[in-house]
């Protein structure tokens, strides 16, 4: 999809990280029809989160299953394919060329659209250099993202901060996700590299995903509309 044919509305992710399906059914139910989008990740998937996904997309949402396989190329592929059959709109996997290749391979002609984890929004220099890598934030995320246009996938997960250099590399081809959005005033918590969601669409993010600002607030769907409204501020 190129950026003008998304409408403001679909550009908000709301991360599902609750603890049960009830939970997570609680809330979309108090989002209603102000989020489109739901990402389910490692909470709500182990907690039973899984069938969840059909249920969404049999209400007309899109599913965003943020599993960020990581594997043997083998590995990833088998499961790609069955992960196929589950009715996500898109699916993360760590941008390792490896990984990357089988996940496409698993995907085959089916709709699920591949994104590709660059490099993770908690890290900075320092994380990366600690855990043993010779390239800086931009860098990396840099390179994994020439790699992933070439191996064919459909979308980067990177932050705010490198949608400007990336869209130069990769143009309107791939989508750009970002995490680490922060509406003013909000927790950072453990995310290094963040921004708010009207200068991350003001970078040129195609979608935001938010996870604890808006599920951990008093108020969700207050939260969720403000977004939307920057969001749609944002782009004029
Ligand atoms: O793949 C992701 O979605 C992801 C990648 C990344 O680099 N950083 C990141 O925060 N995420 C996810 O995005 C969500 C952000 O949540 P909050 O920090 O609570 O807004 C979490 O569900 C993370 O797992």
């Amino acid at each position: 999809m190129t950026p003008a044919e998304i409408a403001p509305k679909d550009r908000l992710i709301v991360a599902l990280d609750l603890p049960s399906v009830d939970a997570a059914e609680a809330m979309i139910a108090s989002l209603g029809d102000s989020v489109t989008f739901y990402k389910i990740g490692y909470r709500l998937a182990y907690a039973g989160g899984l069938p969840l996904v059909a249920r969404l997309a049999d209400k007309g949402k899109k599913v965003f299953l943020d599993l960020k396989l990581h594997d043997i190329g083998n590995t990833v592929a088998q499961g790609v394919e069955s992960i196929t059959r589950l009715g996500a709109t898109c699916l993360t996997v760590h941008a390792y060329p490896q990984t990357m290749k089988g996940a496409v391979e698993g995907r085959g002609s089916a709709s699920l659209k591949i994104l590709a984890v660059t490099v993770l929004t908690s890290y900075n220099d320092d994380d990366l250099h600690a855990a043993g890598y010779r390239l800086g934030v931009s860098e990396l995320v840099e390179a994994r993202a020439q790699q992933a246009q070439v191996l064919g996938v459909d979308g980067l997960v990177c932050s705010p901060e490198e949608v400007g250099s990336l869209r130069k590399i990769v143009g309107h081809q791939l989508n750009l996700v970002t995490p680490g959005i922060r509406p003013a005033g909000a927790a950072s918590g453990d995310q290094k590299r963040i921004m708010t969601p009207g200068r991350a669409i003001g970078a040129g993010a195609d979608y935001l995903v938010v996870g604890r600002p808006v599920v951990e607030a008093a108020d969700p769907r207050a939260v969720a509309d403000a977004i939307q409204a920057e969001i749609a501020q944002a782009l004029g």
